[in-house]
């Protein structure tokens, strides 16, 4: 589905990803874990395109992406949500939400809507408040919401728990679960918050200066491999 060969990203003179490798399952749920600073953004974004890699290959749905510029990646069903989610403030929920299908062919956006927001009801009575004003949870939806509604194959999500209150994690978590289950959809989302982490993600992969260093199912995930890799 998506595989990451020996992938190096550098800011200037710094490399950050040294030689990463990553196979994920179409249908799987993956955790990409790592203390601050080993590079898991940075592997994101380069995934998307945001980033150039200076050497190693990207595929996607067997097609080799890595020359591909961001919007054409996200044209062949490779979803993003930013760490810090880049909701348009000054748009409403509803255009931040169309915002989602510009640029996707054949996306009819009010069945879309209908659909996307089924999974995240809480928005409905927000439809027409600016983006800005909502909570930090409600928009963390907004911005999963809103990759949705391109029809994404994968979601790439970073940090989706950052800033926000714990029952909403919760929800969040099963409500992203909820979707790749019943969609199929692929999921590879960075967190710091395991709890989060263990709740929707069906493995794990663990980054240590730019490589994976530990990676198996979540069930596995052991004690000593977090005192290893994750406390601080
Ligand atoms: N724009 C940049 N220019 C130079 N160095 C950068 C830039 N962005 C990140 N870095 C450096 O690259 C390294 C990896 O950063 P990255 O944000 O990818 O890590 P991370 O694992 O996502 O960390 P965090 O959990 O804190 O977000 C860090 O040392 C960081 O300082």
């Amino acid at each position: 589905m998506f595989i990451a060969e020996n992938v190096q990203v550098s800011y200037g003179k710094s490399r950050v990803i040294n030689g990463l490798s990553l196979h994920v399952k179409e249908g799987s749920r993956t955790a990409i874990l790592g203390r601050n600073g080993v590079g898991k953004t940075t592997f994101l974004k380069s995934a998307i395109g945001i980033l150039p890699i200076s050497s190693g290959s990207l595929r996607f749905n067997g097609e080799d992406i890595t020359k591909r510029k961001t919007f054409k990646r996200s044209e062949a069903g490779l979803g993003y949500v930013p760490q810090g989610r880049e909701i348009i403030p000054m748009l409403t929920v509803k255009e931040n939400l169309e915002l989602g299908a510009l640029g996707h062919k054949g996306i009819h956006i009010d069945s879309r809507m209908e659909w996307v927001l089924e999974y995240f009801p809480a928005l409905k009575v927000h439809m027409s408040r600016n983006g800005g004003v909502l909570s930090g949870g409600l928009q963390q939806q907004l911005a999963l919401a809103r990759c949705l509604m391109g029809k994404p194959r994968m979601m790439l999500l970073d940090e989706p728990t950052e800033g926000i209150q714990p029952n909403v994690v919760i929800e969040i978590a099963d409500t992203l679960k909820k979707i790749a289950v019943e969609t199929g959809i692929t999921i590879a989302v960075v967190e710091q918050n395991l709890k989060f982490a263990r709740r929707l993600a069906d493995n794990y992969v663990i980054m240590q200066k730019g490589i994976i260093v530990s990676e198996g199912r979540m069930i596995d995930l052991s004690e000593d491999v977090i005192k290893q890799y994750l406390s601080v």
